[in-house]
């Protein structure tokens, strides 16, 4: 089956797409498939030898909060192999589109250049993006957030994060007819470092649960996790219905080293679990029915956005009533893709040229 295509992206907000969802009981007459909800982000990556995180005081693999100052210092150091739009809900939402969502992103970018290439970019994907940016002394205090992205030879990424103009994302950037009109909406944890964030999420959860929409979440990263453990146990508990989690994440949320166990606790807390294992592929828990999918072997060259890939391709693939192992190939299928080569969006066009 393919994926249906939008052809009317920007139109305004009135237009209703009839939808045809025969078998899925979910949401019908939506206009987008998934919104994305996260920091909006432009990602810079760099090439650096193995020993670089460790030797810079960094856990490799991990994502690390930084401030304007030490960006600027890491910047200088690193040789800058590309600069791109990134942000971890903004990526699941350009390959969801890539792979013929109707795909729909909030979040906060100031209006500076960086701000208008991250803007240009999910516009060239496809991504209805209405946020508006943050102007004039605003603007100027919190520019466009960055991150520095490092990757060694075996293809691991670290993270520094600016969070910038992330940081005034509020309630108020919860566009309600842009939540209402889409099937899914799926946030990043990382949602959770800016405190006017955590607000806007839980407006976004309210307003898509009260309009019948189904609400999906990403933990993001293992200490992101460990700063906001009581509030993700909060919302696993009962505010989402689709929980994305990796290995080193869904450990941290039950403070175990077991996944097992850690599998087993998410399915006795929720009816609905994607837990992603690297190369080991991918379990899908729902009503504690286990699904194992294998991952697509490639040549691992820059691992930034594996997770955010693997999300978009099952995420497009339940949006059009897919079985759930489909699901999971999909979100194979597109992680490894993103994973082949530098930066977190794809290269090519993978509705097109991919075996779906
Ligand atoms: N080395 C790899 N080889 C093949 N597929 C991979 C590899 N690393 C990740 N993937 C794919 O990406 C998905 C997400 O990767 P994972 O590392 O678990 O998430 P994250 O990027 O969030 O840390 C996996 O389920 C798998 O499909
Ligand atoms: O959101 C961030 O702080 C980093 C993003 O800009 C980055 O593109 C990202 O999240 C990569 O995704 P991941 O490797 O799947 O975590």
């Amino acid at each position: 089956m393919a994926f249906r295509r939008c052809g009317c992206m920007r139109d305004g907000l009135t237009t209703v797409v009839e939808q045809n969802m025969e078998n899925s009981g979910r949401a019908a007459e939506c206009r987008f498939d998934l919104l994305g909800i996260g920091n909006a982000i432009v990602d810079v990556l760099a090439p650096v030898e193995a020993d670089f995180p460790q030797r810079n005081g960094m856990v490799p693999g991990s994502m690390a909060l930084i401030d304007g100052q030490r960006a600027q210092t890491l910047y200088n150091q690193i040789r800058r192999e590309k600069e791109m739009g990134g942000g971890s809900a903004a990526n699941t939402c350009v390959v969801a589109s890539n792979m013929g969502a109707r795909v729909a992103y909030l979040g906060k970018v100031a209006d500076d250049a960086p701000g208008q290439a991250f803007g240009a970019d999910l516009q060239a994907a496809g991504v209805y993006f209405p946020s508006v940016p943050l102007q004039g002394d605003e603007g100027d205090h919190n520019p466009t957030a960055r991150c520095i992205i490092l990757v060694t030879p075996d293809g691991q990424r670290t993270m520094n994060t600016y969070l910038g103009a992330c940081v005034t994302f509020s309630p108020e950037d919860v566009l309600a007819d842009v939540v209402q009109a889409s099937k899914v909406i799926y946030m990043e944890g990382y949602l959770f470092d800016p405190p006017a964030a955590q607000e806007a999420f839980r407006t976004a959860a309210r307003i898509a649960h009260e309009a019948g929409r189904k609400v999906a979440l990403s933990l993001s990263d293992r200490f992101c996790v460990d700063r906001h453990r009581a509030a993700f146990h909060d919302l696993v508990r009962g505010h989402v219905d689709i929980l994305f989690a990796n290995e080193d994440e869904i450990c941290a949320l039950y403070q175990t080293d077991d996944f097992d166990e850690a599998a087993r606790r998410v399915a006795a807390e929720t009816h609905f679990a994607v837990l992603t294992r690297s190369e080991r592929g991918s379990v899908i828990i729902q009503d504690q029915k286990r699904i194992v999918i294998e991952s697509v072997r490639t040549q691992v060259i820059d691992t930034t956005g594996a997770g955010d890939a693997y999300a978009a391709g099952f995420l497009a693939g339940w949006t059009s009533d897919r079985t759930l192992a489909e699901c999971g190939r999909l979100g194979s299928v597109a992680a490894s893709e993103v994973i082949s080569h530098y930066g977190a969006r794809p290269l090519i066009n993978m509705r097109q040229d991919m075996d779906f």
